[in-house]
């Protein structure tokens, strides 16, 4: 199994935000979480990519139980995450805010340290060339050697997941990537997005408000509401189920 949530209840004193949420994300597609505001989709995430610690429960990636992990390995373990309040290094290049990326992704060793100077030469090279790949797979290369804090919105949020995707993660968790987006930048982020899951074979968890987005490139949703699952299916399957209609998507129609 890729992903598994199994039974996964978090509280914030007497507030239940996941109730014994179960379910699973097979490999390789993109899977949307969807609710109401407050129903629990950054809870979801944050237990993921182990910012929170549910009190039951487990949650499954590649067979091991990413609550016993310490939240500074998610990395390592192959999940990448990119966030909806984008903390770049605003006053760093594009190029270095990935290189950031990427050393934090690496597993620290001793001995590779001490290795030294030809070592530490060879890997810059390849964290260098991994940047180039990274920023041509988003489009985005030309921007390589310009100032973070300085670009459009739009760009800074490709920057933002260029980081997360350094680590060559199995597991991309994107919070809201279209938030703040207009139209036709949220159009072509969903182009975007779903090359990503091609071109560099990984699979996408995003949570997202916008139905059109999520409509057009979920393989599977899932719906949270007040902090329950209500359904998890296809896209055509949840615009029929009567649930979602009533807890969610009917406020829209
Ligand atoms: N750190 C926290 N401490 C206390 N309560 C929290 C905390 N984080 C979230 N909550 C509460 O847990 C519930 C679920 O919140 P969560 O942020 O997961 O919802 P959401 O579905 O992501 O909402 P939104 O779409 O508005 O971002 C909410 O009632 C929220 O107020």
């Amino acid at each position: 199994m890729f992903l598994e949530f199994d039974e996964v209840t978090l509280r914030f004193s007497g507030l239940v935000a996941l109730k014994g949420v179960s379910l699973t994300v097979n490999e390789g597609g993109i899977f949307a979480i969807i609710g109401p505001n407050g129903a629990g989709k950054s809870t979801m995430l944050n237990c993921l990519s182990r910012i929170y610690t549910p009190q039951q429960g487990a949650i499954r990636f590649l067979g091991e139980n990413l609550l016993r992990v310490a939240p500074d390995r998610i990395k390592a373990c192959g999940i990448g995450r990119s966030f909806q309040n984008m903390e770049l290094f605003s006053k760093m290049t594009v190029e270095d805010n990935l290189l950031v990326g990427y050393h934090c992704a690496l597993p620290s060793n001793p001995f590779s340290e001490a290795v030294g100077w030809y070592k530490a030469r060879s890997r810059e090279r390849e964290a260098r060339e991994r940047v180039q790949r990274v920023l041509e797979s988003l489009g985005i290369a030309s921007y390589s050697r310009q100032t973070a804090g300085n670009l459009p919105y739009g760009i800074q949020k490709k920057v933002d997941v260029g980081r997360a995707l350094m680590g060559d993660p199995r597991l991309l968790l994107l919070d809201e990537p279209a938030a703040g987006l207009n139209e036709l930048e949220t159009e072509e982020l969903g182009h975007w997005i779903s090359d990503i899951k091609r071109a560099m074979k990984t699979t996408v968890v995003m949570i997202e408000h916008d139905m059109n987005l999520v409509m057009s490139i979920s393989d599977r949703i899932a719906v949270l509401d007040f902090g329950e699952l209500i359904a998890v299916g296809t896209p055509v399957e949840i615009r029929q189920d009567e649930r979602v209609i009533r807890a969610y998507l009917g406020q829209e129609a």
